[in-house]
């Protein structure tokens, strides 16, 4: 078999190379004649899988994106072709949750204030806002919860619709997939009427899709008012993001929220054990044998130390949402931005999870383990 698979996806040739020749190919570069002769094809979410690219499938029989977000699958025209596909739902949602914790560390830490006051709004609550509801939970954070296909599955009354948690919340996190049409569609779901209804001092983070959010507008807000924290790992039109509205957020990364370590070669073996299953074959490798080891594995807190301090030395040294913010501003102002956005995706440095980390405590008490391991951090007691 010969397998097309992105320049940018960890362990390809380690996990299909037992199906045949792997190819690389810089996914925005890939086109209807670079998939002709290919029986897989594994992509990220820059590569649209649509009519065009698909006038080379010659003998293409599954597709794979090493990915959450399926946005740039015409899945429908898959199934038509009878080509078997695959997403990775889950992979990178613990890489999303520690980069919007180390934000709001970083935030908090600047503006003095503590998140255990604040209310946090989440909005799209699956992998990745339900895991960050769970871990705020933990840190005993107020939470509110907009999910309209959930509360409507599931009956959940608990449930807000978004123009109250816009008006409640005081930090408003955006983890909704994009979805161009139907009753919960979500371009633009933070709308005009919506950002011009955010109080002053909300924090606004979209870590979703760009398009669930009207740049724009929200553009316009802040050169009219600097009244707004802003958090923006993705953006519209990627990878050439507007350049003025990028000047006038808080921190500004280029759709790098999901890129742990961790999180990018699960989503390989996920589409490996898929295409495995496609193919009727046994899926031998495991990620377990082939993941390297984290540079950092412990840190011992060997006297009592305020929760709160623990949390923000623990996760700064597992991962600092400000190597990325000022390494991308580097990349852009050498590169450009479009060239600079996909550079540093490209070259992106080796970042762990939080649950990666083991932390021992010599001495627990006020609430230390449960904050550590409510972070997501794995705690032991030590003597
Ligand atoms: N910045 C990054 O690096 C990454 C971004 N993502 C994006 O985050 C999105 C969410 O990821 P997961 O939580 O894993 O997906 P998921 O599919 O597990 O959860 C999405 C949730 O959003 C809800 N939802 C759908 N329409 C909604 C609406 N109109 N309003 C409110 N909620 C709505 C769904 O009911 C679902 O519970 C992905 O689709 C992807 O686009 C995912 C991974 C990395
Ligand atoms: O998983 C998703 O969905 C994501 O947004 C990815 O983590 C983003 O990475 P790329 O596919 O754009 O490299």
């Amino acid at each position: 078999m010969r397998i097309l698979v992105d320049e940018n996806i960890p362990l390809a040739e380690e996990f299909f190379g037992e199906l045949g020749e792997v190819t690389r190919q810089p996914g925005r570069e890939m086109t209807a004649a670079s998939l002709r002769g290919h029986d897989i094809l594994v992509v990220r979410s820059i590569t649209p899988v649509n009519a065009a690219l698909l006038e080379g499938a010659d003998k293409l029989k599954f597709v794979g994106t090493c990915t959450i977000g399926t946005d740039h699958i015409d899945t429908g025209l898959l199934t038509e072709r009878g080509i078997g596909f695959a997403s990775a739902p889950g992979s990178n949602a613990e890489s999303v949750v520690d980069y919007v914790l180390s934000s709001l560390l970083l935030l908090s830490e600047e503006d003095g204030f503590s998140l255990s006051g604040k209310t946090v709004g989440i909005v799209g609550a699956g992998n990745v806002g339900g895991r960050l509801a769970t871990r705020l939970d933990n840190l005993d954070v107020d939470c509110l919860i907009c999910d309209p296909p959930r509360a409507e599955a599931e009956n959940r009354e608990d449930f807000l619709d978004l123009d109250t948690l816009i008006d409640r919340a005081d930090i408003i996190c955006l983890h909704t997939p994009l979805v161009a049409d139907g009753e919960h569609a979500t371009h633009h779901l933070m709308n005009r009427q919506r950002i011009d209804a955010l109080k002053p001092g909300t924090v606004l983070i979209n870590a979703g899709r760009g398009d669930c959010l009207d740049g724009d507008t929200l553009r316009e807000r802040l050169e009219r008012q600097a009244d707004l924290r802003t958090v923006l790992d993705v953006w519209e039109h990627e990878p050439g993001v507007d350049e003025a509205l990028f000047e006038l957020v808080d921190i500004g990364t280029p759709h790098i929220a999901g890129y742990s370590v961790d999180g990018k070669m699960l989503g390989t073996e996920m589409i490996y054990q898929a295409a495995m299953r496609h193919f009727g074959l046994p899926a031998r490798k495991k990620l377990g044998q082939l993941k390297p080891d984290p540079w950092l594995r412990k840190i011992v807190l060997h006297s009592w130390t305020p929760p709160l301090e623990a949390l923000s030395l623990c996760a700064r040294a597992c991962y600092d949402v400000r190597r990325d913010m000022l390494a991308f501003d580097r990349y852009r102002r050498r590169l450009g931005m479009a060239a600079g956005f996909d550079a540093y995706r490209r070259e992106y440095p080796s970042r762990r999870e939080f649950q990666t980390l083991r932390v021992e405590l010599k001495k627990n008490k006020g609430g230390l383990r449960d904050a550590m391991e409510g972070f997501g951090f794995s705690v032991k007691l030590g003597k």
